[in-house]
């Protein structure tokens, strides 16, 4: 196995472990992946990302197709969204995190900047977050949906369900998706407050002088 792929199976425990420990997924929800110069690692459909096994993680071929391990998550179309649209993108996260679900759940948010830019962390590592509508978990039909946002949007909520995000590594897809759920929370415990957004001018210097999405 080569030294990308053992520290790719590596990664995918550790990070699993520290974002289920942390309560950022429940029960066997959420799924991630990471794009290998030979194909791809999944996790496996109904694991708990608490406990993956390093030699059960599922290795696709470069073309998609289950080559070992068990089967893989049934959000693959979800997943490969993202990687055909983003030639940079490394890794994918997908969580039921509570309080990025919670907006996504919410009728009278903006479906196109769901995530108000209220720190600079959220502008430097996220950007603007839009939703797409609910389809049932698994099905090929957020394939189309997150197609036309991913190119321009590395964190997407997915109606309804939940949060995704692409990075150019496993760790900036999670450290991405961990900012996601703080803004969110932050977001939430300040409804109906008077809120001071950052300027676009501050935004215009963050994204100049921090160029770090991928
Ligand atoms: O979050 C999930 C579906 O959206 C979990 O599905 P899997 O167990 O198939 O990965
Ligand atoms: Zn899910």
């Amino acid at each position: 196995m080569s030294p990308e792929e053992s520290a790719a199976r590596e990664g995918l425990v550790r990070w699993g472990r520290s974002m289920f420990e942390r309560g950022l997924t429940p029960g066997s929800s959420g799924n991630l992946s990471v794009r290998l110069a030979d194909g791809y690692l999944f996790t496996p459909t109904n694991s708990c990302l608490g406990f993956l096994d390093s030699e059960r993680l599922s290795k696709l071929d470069g073309n998609g197709k289950h080559i070992s391990g068990d089967p893989p998550t049934k959000e693959l179309p979800l997943h490969f969204a993202f990687y055909e649209t983003r030639p940079s993108a490394r890794a994918v996260v997908h969580l039921h995190s509570t309080y990025a679900t919670a907006l996504s759940c919410l009728a009278d948010v903006d479906p196109n900047d769901a995530i108000p830019p209220i720190t600079p962390y959220v502008v430097m590592r996220v950007g603007k977050v839009p939703i797409v509508p609910y389809t049932r978990p698994g099905s090929a039909d957020v394939a189309p949906l997150i197609r036309a946002k991913a190119g321009d949007h590395p964190a997407i909520l997915l109606g309804n369900h939940g949060p995704v995000v692409a990075g150019t590594s496993l760790e900036a897809a999670v450290f991405a998706t961990e900012e996601l759920e703080e803004t969110a929370k932050l977001v939430l415990l300040t409804r109906g407050m008077a809120i001071r957004h950052l300027a676009a001018t501050e935004i215009a210097d963050l994204e100049a002088t921090f160029m770090l999405r991928g």
